[in-house]
């Protein structure tokens, strides 16, 4: 039996949702099954299907409507929720084996980047319910090919990796909005980027004040080897295809598959 559980994580509109629904689709075609689980409690009604969803458990309007709360303390409150209620979700999760489950989180990166529910919620997969998980976090491709937005996002990129404690897949989305060549050379330098080289080119746009500062943190991105990132274009099948096959290596899921017996599924009538 092989459970394996893919985090999916990013800031607020990076095409997190778009790409669980693209890895979905993709496997249909290759005969592979995977699902949804969402744990975003503010995810917009209907325009996404999932097969588990938080929202069936706590909603965040009611929670605003009947603790008083703003949409940031209300999401913090489902959280805690869930997790005084993980029977709930062990329930929903139930005998999903050998097939994928795909944790679509929330955009709120505080949520994995200062307390520690979802670090909670990945220990409680893993130990009780056997998961092998990995995270994958999504930078927009566009925003990042501004040097210094890179750094801020490798760095939040990285406060997620470090508290999470997971095998980590960093992607790049939306690449298909990278329109012209000169940007296009540019996000070449970002998907295997030397951290020093654009540390360099961010000094020369900044105050000389912070220079040391700026090499400091591109030493920090390079020394825990944030340094690769894999390009996504939702709607492509190589790209989708690509981050599978890295998932499926960071997870070992094609180890954890049993061999089946060749004639398992056919019935041979006695002669
Ligand atoms: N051009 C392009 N647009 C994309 C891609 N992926 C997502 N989008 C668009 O980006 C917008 C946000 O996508 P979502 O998938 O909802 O983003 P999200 O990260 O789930 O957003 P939140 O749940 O609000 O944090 C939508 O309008 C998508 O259609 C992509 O690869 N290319
Ligand atoms: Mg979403």
């Amino acid at each position: 039996m092989s459970r394996v559980g893919v985090m999916v994580l990013g800031p607020a509109g990076a095409g997190k949702s778009t790409f669980c629904n693209s890895i979905v689709s993709h496997m249909q075609t290759i005969g592979r099954r995977s699902h949804i689980v969402n744990l975003d409690p503010a995810a917009e009604p209907n325009k996404y299907e999932f097969t588990i969803d938080i929202r069936d458990l706590i909603s965040l309007e009611d929670v605003m409507e009947e603790m008083s709360l703003g949409p940031n303390g209300a999401l913090i409150y489902c959280f805690e929720y869930l997790l005084q209620n993980l029977d709930w979700l062990d329930e929903e999760i139930g005998d999903y084996n050998d097939e994928y489950l795909i944790f679509d989180c929330p955009g709120q990166i505080e949520l994995y980047t200062h307390i520690p529910v979802l670090p909670n919620i990945v220990r409680h997969l893993q130990q009780q319910l056997n998961f092998n998980l990995c995270a994958t976090y999504l930078l927009e491709a566009p925003f990042v090919i501004d040097t210094s937005k890179f750094f801020s996002g490798a760095l939040s990129a990285m406060s997620a990796m470090i508290l999470l404690e997971l095998p980590h897949i960093n992607i790049l989305s939306k690449v298909d909005l990278v329109a012209n060549e000169y940007s296009k050379r540019k996000l070449k330098r970002f998907l295997n980027p030397d951290s020093m080289l654009l540390a360099d080119s961010v000094n020369q746009e900044t105050n000389a004040k912070f220079h040391k500062l700026n090499q400091c943190i591109a030493q920090l991105v390079d020394d825990f080897g944030m340094v690769q990132f894999l390009p996504l274009e939702a709607e492509n099948p190589d790209s989708v295809s690509t981050i599978i096959s890295y998932i499926d290596d960071v997870t070992q899921w094609a180890e954890a598959q049993e061999p089946k017996e060749p004639n398992d599924q056919i019935d041979i009538e006695d002669l």
